[in-house]
């Protein structure tokens, strides 16, 4: 089985509900997320994916959804704030802990079509969560159009 592994990063604002704390209140953090894909098959470069692909698909998904934003659980009352006031924020029917938010940029991934078997989200120096799914596409190739965004995997 062939792996390989991709570093993106993102600044985020967030807050924890239900939790006793300091992480109940608002702050930020630069995190630092680890893209893992898996395929027993390689393509004719002898890539599992061409790391630009990775890049092209889920960075800008990140940086369109997630960089500088403030994720906020559905239940938190700070939502119809900041929406009545236009401020920027990204809704999770969760909790915005790490490791709802490496299942957020997983099953993304996983939509995206990439066979993505691991998301690891570093929120600071020292802490880490990931979240993990077996793999679930047939990998043969990966066709890329001009643009180089991955539009097959199968
Ligand atoms: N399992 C989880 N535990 C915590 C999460 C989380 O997402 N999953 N999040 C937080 C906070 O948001 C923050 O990421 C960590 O805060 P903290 O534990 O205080 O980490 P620091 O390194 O900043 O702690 P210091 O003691 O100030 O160095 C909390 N837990």
């Amino acid at each position: 089985m062939y792996r390989v592994t991709r570093e993106m990063k993102f600044c985020y604002g967030h807050r924890l509900i239900n939790y006793e704390g300091k992480c109940r209140h608002l702050h930020g953090h630069n995190g630092r997320v680890l893209v893992t894909l898996e395929s027993p098959t390689l393509d004719h470069r002898g890539m599992l994916i061409d790391f630009a692909d990775i890049k092209a698909v889920l960075q800008q998904w990140i940086d369109d959804t997630l960089d500088h934003n403030m994720l906020l659980c559905k239940d938190d009352p700070l939502v119809p704030i900041l929406r009545e006031r236009g401020e920027r924020h990204y809704v999770m029917e969760t909790n915005p802990t790490a490791e709802n938010i490496a299942r957020l940029i997983f099953e993304r991934g996983r939509e995206a079509g990439l066979p993505i078997v691991e998301v690891t989200l570093w929120e600071t120096d020292t802490c880490h969560a990931s979240f993990q799914g077996p793999l679930t596409i047939t990998a043969v190739d990966v066709q890329a159009n001009a643009n180089g965004r991955v539009v097959a995997y199968g």
